[in-house]
């Protein structure tokens, strides 16, 4: 069913896609449907550029034949269109469960808009239970995991970091990176949680996305919302 919801988001935000646009396209299986969508509208004629967020979205977008470009090309973008592992009220969100933060970031934060997709179990009234991926230089990886855990202590979060693996070896990012889990719980204050980790030395970025996302579509039973983010208190 969630497959379904994401796909419903999905096309929502394929919708607010006009000709002329220079896109961020996320990753992950909701971008996905996206990718889906837009590329019959492409083939439609809609007149569109994107810039893929990871070699998966890119390999995606060639087989669908969905134009693409740099942001070398094009550093400036209208709208990035991406999902999300959770989003809160105020549409911070924690993403890079696909692995793809750290492009996903620098695309978002060139981009004017940038539009959550997401089925409604994403959304939370706090972040947290999903672990939050944090990507690092393997050079000094021992010493930046301390360094994440002396953060994680400050702040009275739980000290529990998973090397990210696949097929028993470490995960490795298109960056050329890996993957410290942070299973939290619970993430009372995002913000300052966020400057403390990107102030580590090592920490090339994080999944929490603050201040980044301008209104998402959330799709469940009742059919797909649209959220803004709600003022920090
Ligand atoms: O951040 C991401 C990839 O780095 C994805 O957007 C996030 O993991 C959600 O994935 P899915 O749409 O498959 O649930």
């Amino acid at each position: 069913m969630s497959e379904h919801f994401k796909q419903l988001a999905a096309e929502r935000a394929a919708e607010d896609v006009k000709s002329g646009m220079r896109l961020g396209i996320g990753t992950g299986s909701t971008a996905e449907h996206f990718v889906r969508a837009l590329a019959v509208k492409v083939s439609e004629g809609l007149q569109v550029v994107g810039v893929p967020t990871s070699e998966r979205t890119h390999a995606l977008c060639v087989e669908l034949g969905v134009p693409m470009t740099t942001l070398d090309n094009e550093p400036e973008l209208d709208l990035t269109v991406d999902g999300a592992d959770e989003l809160d009220a105020h549409l911070s969100l924690i993403k890079g469960g696909g692995g793809a933060l750290l492009r996903e970031k620098i695309v978002a934060a060139a981009s004017k808009e940038m539009v959550v997709i997401a089925d409604s179990s994403k959304a939370v009234s706090r972040l947290g239970a999903f672990p939050l991926p944090i990507e690092v230089v393997p050079f000094g990886l021992e010493a930046t995991r301390r360094s994440v855990l002396s953060v994680l202590s400050k702040l009275e979060l739980p000290d529990v970091l998973h090397l990210r693996e696949k097929d028993g070896q470490a995960f490795v990012t298109d960056g050329g990176h890996v993957i410290l889990d942070a299973h939290l719980e619970d993430i009372p204050d995002a913000r300052e949680l966020a400057m403390e980790l990107t102030a580590i030395p090592g920490v090339v970025d994080h999944g929490l996305f603050i201040d980044l996302a301008t209104r998402a579509y959330v799709a469940g039973e009742d059919g797909v919302a649209e959220i803004l983010p709600e003022t920090a208190a």
